[in-house]
């Protein structure tokens, strides 16, 4: 195994590295920094908690020193917290140079931002809407001679039907095209031609030899429910796992805002330490429960997967998927938030009888089977009822909160920035919808002529044959 002076990294940063506990460097980072310090586009493909952040933050920060001046890189990442936790590794990496670095991400104040944007930072990490907005609305920076775009989780960014498109094309628009592009992700591979695209030259691309597209330390599991049974399990689930273990943390990933909401008020009423994290929240709000969370002062997140993508918390020993994610890679990245760094973890997830052919896709994605988790299941039994009025409590008192409108205004808002008059959607919304009914009922009426026809061409049939055998006889 190569060690990272052979890589050609500095003294100084390979001392920064060791006094972070880093001393060795995985395989991403072994094969892709020598490939970025030549001056290569670089795709990277590596299992969750691999390395990918440093993998590029260490290169930047070696050119970066052999020529200091701002704005030298832009990260692009899909969620705000990611934003942080990036910009967080080149400062402590980069601590000995000094590094100026500036955080674009929504729902934090856009005027100072601006203002931070025009001191021109070495690094700038960004949520792409954030920052193509500073684009359009002001031009208090410029980033014409931008050495390094690197886009990490590069395959969500290049999502089709996704609300990035936009905002990529006007961040692609003022970036240098004489420029190194590096894009990193643990599933790059199902959209390689979009990401060819992006990378201008000939890209050095590196992936992870390994069939298995999960690390061999997480041990993954399943538990068959029915959906009424489903949060009496959970809660098993965690009584267990709080009875059996001292230091504990787990992640439970959900698939709406309002599942997340109402999962953490119910799992408080069984007190247990529980805090949220989903996208209805107020940034500021996120922030502090995932700084709870990573503090150890709450041991269960539950989060939607806005969460799901690049998250390290090392404490997390088990994450809990309570519905079965649609998207192969979404299970990915989601099981990818415990077992990094080469630390075990496990994962559970919930899967009810609807949702067997998408466990069919993921493991036929992953290559490794899951496991069945071994549950006593007369001990669920035992709180299904308590359960399911305890979730049903807190479904009443979410109903009577705002919870609801707050929703109907972020898609209003949401729709604003869109340039889309929120009205006008509404009635087209109600006109598809009233069409919709209109056809359903044409094919029912039609579908039950069809069968009224048939039931009475079906006793012409039965009185004409009774005829011919009683002529017959
Ligand atoms: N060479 C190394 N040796 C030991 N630990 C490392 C090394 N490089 C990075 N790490 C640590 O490994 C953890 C995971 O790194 P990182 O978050 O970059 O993973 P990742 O590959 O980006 O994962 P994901 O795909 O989930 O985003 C971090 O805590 C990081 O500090």
């Amino acid at each position: 195994m190569a060690d990272f002076t052979s890589l050609g990294l500095s003294d100084w940063l390979i001392l920064q590295c060791k006094q972070m506990g880093i001393s060795k460097p995985t395989p991403v980072q072994e094969n892709c920094i020598p490939a970025i310090l030549e001056g290569r586009d670089c795709m990277g493909c590596a299992k969750t908690g691999s390395g990918k952040t440093a993998a590029f933050v260490l290169p930047v920060l070696q050119k970066l020193s052999e020529d200091p001046y701002g704005i030298f890189c832009l990260v692009l990442t899909p969620t705000r917290e990611l934003a942080y936790q990036i910009a967080e590794q080149f400062r402590a990496l980069g601590k000995p140079l000094g590094v100026r670095d500036t955080i674009i991400v929504g729902g934090m104040d856009m005027v100072k931002q601006g203002l931070d944007l025009s001191k021109k930072p070495h690094i700038v990490v960004a949520t792409p809407g954030r920052l193509a907005d500073h684009i359009r609305s002001c031009n208090t920076f410029s980033m014409s001679k931008m050495k390094f775009l690197i886009m990490d989780e590069a395959d969500r960014l290049l999502e089709q039907g996704t609300d990035f498109g936009k905002d990529l094309e006007t961040i692609l628009s003022v970036v240098p095209s004489k420029r190194q592009t590096l894009l990193f992700s643990a599933t790059l591979t199902d959209t390689l031609q979009e990401l060819k695209s992006i990378a201008m030259n000939k890209p050095f691309f590196w992936e992870s030899k390994s069939e298995v597209r999960t690390v061999v330390e997480l041990d993954q599991r399943y538990i068959l429910t029915p959906e009424k049974v489903k949060d009496a399990y959970l809660v098993h689930l965690i009584q267990k796992f709080q009875d059996e273990h001292d230091d504990w943390s787990l992640i439970i990933f959900t698939n709406t805002c309002k599942n997340c909401q109402i999962l953490t008020m119910m799992l408080r009423e069984f007190k247990f330490p529980t805090i949220s994290l989903h996208s209805m929240m107020k940034q500021k709000q996120r922030f502090a429960n995932l700084a709870k969370f990573k503090s150890n002062v709450f041991k269960i997140l539950i989060a939607t997967d806005v969460a799901s993508r690049g998250l390290d918390i090392p404490r997390v020993q088990v994450v809990i998927n309570h519905n079965t994610p649609g998207l192969p890679k979404t299970y990915i990245h989601r099981v990818g938030r415990t077992a990094r760094a080469g630390r075990s973890g496990m994962s559970i997830t919930l899967v009810t009888q609807y949702d067997i052919h998408l466990v069919n896709a993921i493991e036929e994605q992953i290559q490794t089977k899951l496991k069945a988790h071994p549950v006593e299941e007369k001990e669920v039994l035992k709180i299904l009822t308590q359960v399911n009025v305890t979730r049903r409590k807190c479904e009443i008192k979410l109903e009577s909160s705002d919870f609801d409108e707050k929703k109907e205004i972020n898609k209003r808002k949401q729709m604003i920035l869109e340039g889309k008059d929120p009205d006008v959607e509404q009635k087209r919304k109600a006109e598809l919808m009233k069409i919709k009914t209109q056809n359903k009922k044409f094919k029912d009426k039609i579908q039950q002529t069809i069968q009224q026809k048939q039931e009475k061409s079906g006793q012409k049939k039965a009185q004409s044959s009774a005829k011919t055998k009683k002529e017959a006889s």
